[in-house]
């Protein structure tokens, strides 16, 4: 049966997906890096491909901005038979140590956003990346030779609420930078028993309008890619 919001049939999504919140995005990850990749849904621009890389099945599904759409989108995602989910995104440094279009590994997501509230009843929980989906993706980092973070991220709602402060503040605490979907993909994969994990390019510091050049971002969101792409390729055993 397809789905309201992901409109797929069983059997178009893979069993691995990476989920970009932009749907350009995961156009241009289906054209570059997947063989044969087919358009399975386009609905609300939530563009999802299914393809092969090294042999592996891979679907790349659009999550849209935010965890409303990210938690529909997973849960969605689960009864259409995906198992391994990884997001592909950007993410604002909250620590000069993070600079742009770094490689952030995320371990696990400070939930500063309604939608896992919701879900928990307001019950205190901590949304974190599988293990094995963080060993293979830093296994695959440094396999290609990319420098890379691990650690915390901060999943928020409001992204023009956030001030270079609030940022410091959270810095102290070992964010190393805030997004907006990871905190509800971690939780709502949890909930179905799924893997996932969070890849993320640095597209700008937290409060600064500023966004890394086109070129520069690019480049770390292509090397994002491969790495993920390489940690699909190791859970699969290819
Ligand atoms: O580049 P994506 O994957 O959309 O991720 C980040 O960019 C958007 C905000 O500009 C939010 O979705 C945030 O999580
Ligand atoms: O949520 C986000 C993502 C990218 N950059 C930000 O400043 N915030």
């Amino acid at each position: 049966m397809t789905q309201i919001h992901v409109r797929a049939q069983p059997g178009d999504v893979a069993e691995y997906v990476l989920l970009p919140g932009d749907p350009q995005r995961a156009r241009h990850i289906a054209e570059t890096y997947l063989e044969d990749a087919v358009l399975y849904t386009e609905h609300r621009q939530l563009l999802g491909f299914t393809g092969t890389y090294r042999g592996v099945r891979i679907s790349v599904q659009t999550t849209g901005m935010g965890c409303p759409s990210a938690a529909i989108v997973t849960e969605e995602l689960a009864r259409l038979g995906a198992r391994t989910l990884i997001r592909v995104g950007t993410l604002g440094g909250a620590t000069p140590a993070v600079q742009p279009a770094d490689l952030v590994i995320a371990t696990a997501a400070v939930p500063n956003d309604g939608t896992t509230r919701q879900l928990l009843g307001g019950a205190p929980y901590a949304p974190a990346a599988s293990f094995e989906v963080v060993e293979a993706a830093v296994g695959a980092a440094r396999a290609q030779g990319w420098a890379h973070h691990v650690g915390l991220v901060m999943t928020e709602d409001a992204f023009y609420a956030s001030t270079p402060e609030h940022a410091r503040l959270w810095a102290s605490r070992g964010v190393l930078g805030f997004e907006m979907e990871a905190s509800a993909i971690f939780l709502v994969a949890a909930q179905h028993g799924l893997r996932a994990g969070c890849l993320t390019a640095c597209s700008n510091d937290i409060g600064d309008p500023q966004l890394v050049p086109d070129g520069v971002l690019a480049s770390g969101v292509d090397r994002m890619v491969r790495v993920a792409l390489g940690a699909v390729a190791a859970l699969a055993g290819r």
